[in-house]
């Protein structure tokens, strides 16, 4: 009789602030060896977009919205794709609006609650394994994943990185905004500026981003000996 231990599908979790490199790494990773990819910011991008769209601009009326929605997530490294009630936001998630809001929805608490559920259910319906990124995956929604990674970057490092992402269409203030004050909103509904028990820290201030896949691919190879 196979005593074996059935080997679970790995996951691998990576926080961090805004501009670190998390949702690059993560695909990178993924497509690397062949996992799964959950961006779990997108889904909170999602969410704000469509409380944009309803209206809802109290904790409460966000909630509502939240928890009714529908939301579609594929898991494609090379395709990642979202909807909400059927519109695909893939496109519309990444706009400034959209980033300049999503963290008033990212810190009520019904909302978290509701999509960490269902981020739990996609990485638990990822027969070949998955990377998942966002702000608490390594500490709420998969703290007993065998490879946990806090990537951070310098903030000046963060910043120019995601203006060289945006473009002269968004201005430093804007940038600045997005990066700097969002993390320090985020921050208080999330613990991704210091590493939990069990958690690596990378630092990518001074990596490429294939430097930065190239370790976190070593530690998920450690992680399957
Ligand atoms: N190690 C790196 N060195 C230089 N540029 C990088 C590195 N990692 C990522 N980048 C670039 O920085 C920009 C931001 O990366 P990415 O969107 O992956 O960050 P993020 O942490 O997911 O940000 P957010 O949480 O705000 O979505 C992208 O243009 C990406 O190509
Ligand atoms: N697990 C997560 C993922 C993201 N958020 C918040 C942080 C941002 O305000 C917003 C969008 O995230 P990004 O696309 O910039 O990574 O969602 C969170 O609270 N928890």
């Amino acid at each position: 009789m196979n005593t074996e231990p059935t080997p679970q599908p790995l996951v691998v979790a990576i926080d961090g602030p805004s501009g670190s490199g998390k949702s690059s790494t993560a695909r990178g990773v993924a497509r690397r060896l062949g996992l799964d990819f959950l961006d779990t910011g997108a889904m909170y991008r999602a969410c704000a977009w469509e409380a944009a769209r309803t209206g809802a601009e109290t904790p409460e009326q966000i909630a509502a919205v939240v928890t009714a929605a529908e939301l579609q997530v594929t898991t494609d490294p090379d395709d990642p794709r979202i909807s909400i009630n059927g519109t695909d936001v893939t496109r519309e998630i990444r706009d400034p609006e959209v980033s300049a809001t999503v963290s008033r929805v990212a810190t009520v608490p019904e909302v978290r609650v509701d999509l960490v559920l269902r981020q739990q259910q996609i990485i638990g319906e990822a027969t070949r394994g998955i990377v998942a990124e966002g702000r608490d995956i390594t500490t709420v929604v998969a703290p007993h994943a065998p490879v946990r990674v806090l990537l951070v970057a310098d903030p000046d490092a963060r910043v120019a990185r995601r203006q060289a992402e945006l473009g002269e269409k968004v201005d430093t203030a804007q940038v600045t905004d997005q990066v700097i004050r969002r993390d320090r909103d985020d921050s208080t509904v999330a613990t991704f500026t210091e590493a939990a028990e069990g958690v690596t820290v990378v630092d990518s201030t001074h990596l490429s981003l294939d430097e930065v896949v190239d370790r976190i691919v070593r530690l998920a190879e450690e992680a399957a000996r």
